[in-house]
Order: C-alpha cells, then sequence, then structure tokens
C-alpha cells in the first residue's frame, strides 16, 4: 500500500501508485463529499458496462442504494484523470453512488471507504440478479414516486 496526496503524488510508500491514482484524486478533488472511491471489475457488473447498458431500477434494493438507475458513464482511457472526469460528470447527473465505466466497470464513491465496498458489493448483487431476472423476461420498471419514496426511507430513516 501506499499513501498519495490529492494531487496523486506519492507522500509514503515504496512502491508505484495504482494507474488509476489519477482518476481516483479527480474524483476526491470534485466531490468534497466523497470520502471513499471504489473500482472493481466485478464480473455481473461489468458484463452490464461491457454493453454499455445501465441496470435499470426494478428492485427496491436498487432504488434504495441507487436512487434510480445505475448509469452508464463515458469510455475513458486508463492513465490520467480521463476516468475522474467521466464518474464525476456522470454521478453529479444521478443520486446513484455507482458508475458503470463504459466498456470497464463500476466505481462506487460514498462518505468513506465502507460506504464505498457497500455500494460496490450492492451493484453487483443486483447486476447479477437482473441478469437473472431477464432470462426470464423483461423486468417491470418501479414507478418513479415508489422509487422516490424508498430512497428517502432508505437514506434517510432506516437503521437510524
Ligand atoms: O481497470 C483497470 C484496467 O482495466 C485498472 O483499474 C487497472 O489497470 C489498475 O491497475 P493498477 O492499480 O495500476 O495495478
Amino acid at each position: 500500500m501506499v499513501v498519495c496526496d490529492l494531487e496523486g503524488t506519492l507522500v509514503d510508500g515504496d512502491r508505484s501508485p495504482s494507474s488509476d491514482t489519477a482518476a481516483h484524486a479527480y474524483v476526491y478533488r470534485h466531490m468534497s463529499e466523497v470520502g471513499g472511491v471504489v473500482h472493481t471489475h466485478s464480473t455481473y457488473a461489468t458484463a452490464w458496462a461491457a454493453r454499455r447498458e445501465p441496470v435499470p431500477c426494478v428492485l427496491t434494493m436498487i432504488a434504495d442504494e441507487f436512487g434510480g438507475e445505475i448509469p452508464i458513464g463515458p469510455f475513458a482511457l486508463i492513465g490520467d484523470d480521463s476516468i475522474g472526469r467521466g464518474i464525476v460528470e456522470t454521478l453529479r447527473a444521478s443520486r446513484s453512488p455507482a458508475v458503470l465505466m463504459a466498456n470497464h466497470g463500476p466505481f462506487t464513491i460514498g462518505r468513506d471507504a465502507k460506504a464505498a465496498v457497500k455500494a460496490a458489493v450492492m451493484v453487483e448483487e443486483v447486476a447479477r440478479t437482473v441478469h437473472i431476472a431477464r432470462q426470464l423476461g423483461e423486468p417491470v420498471a418501479m414507478e418513479r414516486g415508489d422509487v422516490d419514496a424508498l430512497y428517502d426511507r432508505y437514506q434517510n430513516v432506516y437503521g437510524r
């Protein structure tokens, strides 16, 4: 493990930082509420990213955690802040803490690392479940008002 500052400069450790460092640093610099960013190549979420298809809001757990569909972000090359720009641009237009970067995979954010990891686990779970549902027919979209009510309850009331 190494420690970098918000410009992506190495400040502690003797190994090279991740090639994604500039992308993550961009998110931290431009979304002050974010204290954790997670990136995985989890199988089902990455399969949706490969198709550039948002995960539709067809489950209460999607409404709870993501507040709507899980959006697709633009394709961006690895190595500079391009991915970070795509993440910020996409998540600013959504309530979702997860974005499926096109042809790449899921990136999630949270107020801290634990919340970002939770979103990464949940995005994979719902990507898998909706994929399975689709094998049996077309999942049914939820009403916007119901999505809003579920999101409000989960974000502001549940577990308090
Ligand atoms: O998604 C990818 C590659 O597809 C990146 O997250 C990956 O290259 C980052 O690797 P490193 O953290 O630099 O070892």
